[in-house]
This record gives C-alpha cells, structure tokens and sequence, in this order.
C-alpha cells in the first residue's frame, strides 16, 4: 500500500493493452511518456496539483517492448516537481534506451545542470497549463533558456491554445530548438484552418527552430476512442507540412484522464492515420527523435 492516496476520480493505466495493428518501423521512439514513482521510493513533491497511481520503469520499459517500440523520452511529470530523481532512476536503468526531459528551477547549480547531463536528460519543460502549475514568471524562465542552451539542450513548452496569443512572443524569444506539447493542445471542435489552429502553424511556420510532439488524441478528442478521429486532420496538417519537426508519443500513463483510458494500442493504430506514408512514419519515430535525442548515433 502507497502512503500517497491518489486525487479522487484519478483513473489508473490501461492493464494487458492489446497488439497494434500498425508496426512501427524498426528503433522508434516513444518521444513524450511519464514515470510515476513509484512513490514509496520517489515520493510525489509536496507543490503537486494531482496525486497519481504509481507508474514504475520497469512498466514502461515492457509497455514500450509490447507496443514495438525501441526507445522512451521520458518528460518529467509536474506531479515529481523538480525532483528529477524517478526520471534519472529510469534512464540509469534503460540500457541506453531512454533519455529525458527535466524540470529545474530557477535556483538550480551549475553543477546539477551537468549532472542531469551525463544522466542522458537532454532539455528542460516549461509547463504553462495552469490546473498543473503555479505561472512562473518569464524571466527566470528565460535566465534559465539562456543557461541550458550551452549544454545543447531544448525547451518543452506544454500550454492550451487558448494561451497562445498571450505567449506567442516570448516563445518566439526563447533561443534553443523548442518542442511543443500536442500540438499546442488544439480545441479540435474548431476547423483545422481557423484562426486558432492556424496560429500554432504560424509559430512553427515563423520559427524553424520550433517542432511539435502530435501526440496526446485521448486528451484533445471530444469524438473519443478508439479512433480519435476528429483529432488525425490536425496532427495530419502538422506531419505534413513540418514533417522534419514532429515528435510522437504515447503519453503513458495518461495522467489526469477524465472520461477513458486507452488502451495504448489504440494510439499506436492512430500513427498511420496521422503519417500516411512510410517515409513520414520514418521521420516521425525515428529519425527525427534520434537526431534530437540520440545526436551522438547519428
Ligand atoms: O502528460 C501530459 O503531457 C499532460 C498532462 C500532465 C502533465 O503534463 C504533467 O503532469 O506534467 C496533463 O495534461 O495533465
């Protein structure tokens, strides 16, 4: 028994997911996915704003085997905080297999930027959803983009795109390669070519140095499961039109769900909808997280 109680209503990952139907191509990478503590070894950070069910290493390590994958990114979850140590844990022990993407504050060392280095973390995320954390200020949040930005790292924005408009220029500002969240997180009931959606395709447009995760359809579709189908126009438009700048991945274990669970097969049978041909599924899972993770095997 956990001496963490999850937040009520939370639901648990999907037990005994199915087989996919589409295989990815041989070293994909689950570039956007999450550990949980467990949190009698890694306890959650007091600062959080959602309790979840523990979700280990070991179980995102066969998750990523039985789904036909080769490689995790794992993001820090806001639920650790900045205490990166359940995600430098999973790396040490990925085999190689995984690197990461930390949380820090501003009043990080030097010292423990470049530990977080050699542990395989590669970036840091700025999370600018409000139910998830308190807004911090944009200047230390720049300080630390310009510290970050020497040891070759990126930036994870995660934000709604009903805030875009408000952030847009400080995010055009930040001066490392930059990675956005699903997509911005779209209202997807709106068209694909509205001016909401289209001002996410401005700022990959404008920016080069900016990519898109399009990941995330059991969060942004009102449709539903299994299909997600009103979510595939507009991670489709974005694959299409910057199909050298999107990342892809499962989001397991899915935290702060509300209304279903998914079977992770289920995500992975959206891939083909959302990258029609085998050279886009190509660069999706594999070549361009590995020129963004895996610099040195390239
Ligand atoms: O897993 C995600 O990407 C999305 C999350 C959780 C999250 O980002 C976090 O806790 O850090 C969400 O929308 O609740």
């Amino acid at each position: 028994m956990s001496k963490f109680e999850k937040t009520p209503g939370w639901l648990d990952w999907f037990q005994n997911p199915t087989k996919p139907k589409f295989t990815p191509p041989p070293g994909a990478v689950d570039a956007h996915c999450h550990v949980f503590g467990p949190g009698d070894e890694f306890p959650f950070a007091p600062e959080r704003k959602y309790t979840p069910c523990d979700a280990s290493k070991d179980q995102l390590f066969a998750l990523r085997d039985h789904l036909g994958f080769s490689r995790n990114v794992i993001v820090q979850a806001t639920c650790h905080g900045a205490d990166n140590r359940a995600l430098v844990d999973a790396i040490a022990h990925s085999g190689g297999k995984a690197k990461g993407v930390a949380s820090v504050k501003p009043s990080v060392t030097d010292e423990e930027l470049l530990a977080l280095k050699e542990a395989g973390v590669m970036g840091v995320r700025f999370n600018f959803v409000k139910r998830l954390v308190d807004a911090l200020p944009r200047e230390p949040l720049m300080e630390i983009a310009e510290r970050i930005k020497p040891l070759g790292w990126h930036i994870v924005i995660y934000f709604e795109a009903q805030e875009l408009l408000e952030l847009y220029d400080f995010f055009a500002s930040l001066p490392t390669t930059v990675v956005v969240d699903h997509m911005g997180r779209p209202d997807v009931t709106k068209p694909v070519d509205g001016p909401e959606f289209e001002l996410f395709l401005k700022l990959m447009r404008e920016n080069e140095n900016f990519w898109s995760k399009v990941s995330c359809p059991e969060r942004l579709s009102v449709e539903g499961p299994p299909h997600y189908s009103d979510v595939v126009p507009f991670a489709r438009r974005v694959v299409e039109e910057f199909p050298d700048r999107v990342l892809w991945g499962t989001d397991w274990p899915h935290p702060n769900l509300k209304t279903h669970m998914p079977d992770d097969a289920w995500l992975v049978d959206v891939i083909p909808h959302i990258a029609p041909t085998e050279e886009l599924q190509q660069k999706l899972l594999v070549d361009n997280p590995m020129r963004l993770y895996w610099p040195e095997e390239m």
